[in-house]
């Protein structure tokens, strides 16, 4: 500048030199903003639209050019709409709040229709896994070792004492982690239906290898060392490993202790089907394993919610003890009069009085009317399984839409359950719904047709013997009773339900 101005030029060459500087800086600006304002926002919309053009595109061309799909949006390649799904799911603690904006989206249908969604194959010819007549048999196969009602009158000897021993201990500890224990005892009694094991060094590997497997059930297919999925596919070698040793060991000693055992493995492993087929030894071990997966977190969890619900209502554990004419607010001193239980009408102390020691029977939990009620009303709020997935087979009509063929449909069970259309004060823990059937298509806890969950008694009955011997023998309290809920992957207090458990 001061150059320019001894050179007689000042003006001219200022102005050059500052409209040089100034195209200088905003030529910096200019690659300033689109560094890290225009590249990311076009690969923002890139990604955005990534999974419509991948998706629709095909099927506009499939329907030249118009196709009216279900109202949404794809989201992002690859994660779908999983990020607002976790965002309301896992930081919110919202689950309903984005099922009722994706119900919003569909008018009244309730489903949510997305982007490929995701799910582990935990074995290849498992019961939940195979389609059309090998399901049919499979399925065949395994409702009738864990669901049929002889099936359920051995699980009824092998499960209870079980259940009666573990509270006994439960009391001893005077305060405890709900969740653990439920789970401890859900696990024993499915080593020993299942495959004869007792508590033991065994059994605890394999609690660790499906604790494993479990958390990769709806983690990303991501197969890499360090992730979930990676992780749960192994633990899924290790505890199909145990089953093939014993499964050989059994073979080996071919019909020594089949009586005593009596479990699923010798179940699955001589049942024939209609042609006489037996199961491989792949499909014996397959099914086990995921017989596991389905039944053990979901039933622990459910014994774990009848904890929190009972405390939370104690009304009605006081009806599940004895009949509702007795004074409510004296719920505990009421119990120490077990002898006038013959004269009382419901419900599990009369049927305690009445075994005189003996195992209750699957007869008698039918007769525990109160009780089934409480079970059921039990597994509509826990929700444990809150959605499914379908595949369309072929392309479909549904209200006005096109829903084209190998679409994923996840069905909002949770939905169904919590709707003020289909119960009345839907989140009020209340068994008395039950003095009537459901809507139709309104209670789904075990999803429905040919799919429907196949091992939906063995729930049931395991709950209400749970219920059956918390009912006459304990009294607890929630040490957190404002503990927040869970969704993922399963819903659950965040302190793990704890609670100060006493003998009555
Ligand atoms: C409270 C406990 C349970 C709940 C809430 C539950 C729920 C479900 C649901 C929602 C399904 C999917 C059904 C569908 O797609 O329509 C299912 C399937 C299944 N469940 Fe359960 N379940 C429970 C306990 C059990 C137990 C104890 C077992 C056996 C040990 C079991 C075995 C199965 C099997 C094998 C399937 C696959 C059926 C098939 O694809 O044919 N579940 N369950």
């Amino acid at each position: 500048m001061l150059m320019s101005f001894k050179e007689g030029k000042p003006r001219e060459q200022h102005t050059e030199s500052h409209r040089a500087r100034k195209m200088g800086i905003s030529s910096e600006t200019w690659w300033f903003a689109l560094v890290f304002g225009g590249a990311p926002l076009l690969v923002w919309v890139l990604l955005t639209w990534w999974n419509e053009i991948w998706y629709i595109g095909p099927l506009k061309l499939r329907y030249s050019g118009y196709v009216k799909l279900p109202p949404g949006t794809m989201g992002l390649p690859y994660f779908g709409e999983m990020l607002s799904f976790l965002w309301y799911f896992k930081i919110l603690h919202l689950p309903d709040e984005f099922i009722e904006a994706k119900k919003q989206r569909l008018a009244s249908s309730g489903h949510h229709l997305s982007s490929p969604v995701l799910r582990l194959r935990t074995s290849e010819s498992s019961v939940a896994v195979v389609n059309g007549k090998a399901h049919t048999r499979l399925r065949s196969y395994v409702f009738n070792a864990i669901n049929s009602p002889d099936a359920l009158k051995r699980i009824f000897l092998v499960v209870q004492p079980r259940i009666s021993s573990s509270l006994q201990l439960w009391a001893d500890k005077v305060t405890l982690n709900g969740m653990k224990e439920t789970k401890k005892v859900t696990f024993a009694n499915i080593g020993k239906m299942f495959a004869n094991f007792e508590p033991g060094l065994v059994l605890d590997s394999l609690d660790g290898y499906f604790a494993g497997i479990i958390g990769g059930v709806r983690a990303q297919r991501i197969n890499v060392p360090g992730t979930t999925y990676h992780h749960a596919l192994k633990c899924r070698k290790s505890a199909t490993d145990i089953f093939r040793k014993e499964l050989e060991s059994r073979r080996l000693h071919a019909k020594s202790h089949i009586e005593e055992r009596n479990d699923l493995m010798d179940g699955l492993i001589n049942m024939k089907d209609k042609q006489g087929k037996k199961l491989g030894d792949g499909e014996v071990i397959d099914n086990i394993v995921s017989l596991v997966i389905a039944g053990y977190e979901s039933t622990s969890l459910a014994s774990m919610w009848s904890f929190y619900y009972l405390a939370k209502f104690p009304d009605v554990l006081q009806k599940l003890r004895v009949s509702d004419n007795l004074d409510m607010n004296n719920s505990w001193s009421s119990l120490e009069c077990v002898s006038q239980c013959n004269s009382m009408q419901d419900e599990n102390l009369a049927m305690t009085h009445k075994k005189n020691g003996n195992f209750i029977t699957a007869k008698d939990i039918s007769e525990l009317k109160y009780t089934n009620k409480v079970v059921e009303e039990i597994i509509r709020l826990a929700n444990v399984a809150p959605f499914i997935f379908r595949i369309v087979k072929e392309d479909t009509e549904y209200q006005g839409f096109k829903i084209p063929k190998d679409w994923k449909i996840i069905i909002w069970l949770r939905h169904l359950h919590t709707d003020p259309r289909n119960y009345n004060d839907p989140m009020s823990f209340n068994p008395d719904r039950w003095n009537g059937p459901a809507k139709p298509g309104t209670f789904q806890v075990f999803g429905g047709g040919a799919r429907i969950c196949a091992g939906n008694m063995l729930a049931r009955v395991q709950i209400a013997i749970f219920l059956h011997y918390l009912a006459i023998g304990y009294k607890w309290e929630l040490i957190n009773p404002g503990t927040k809920t869970m969704y993922l992957p399963h819903p659950k207090p965040e302190d793990g339900l704890q609670i100060k458990f006493k003998r009555i």
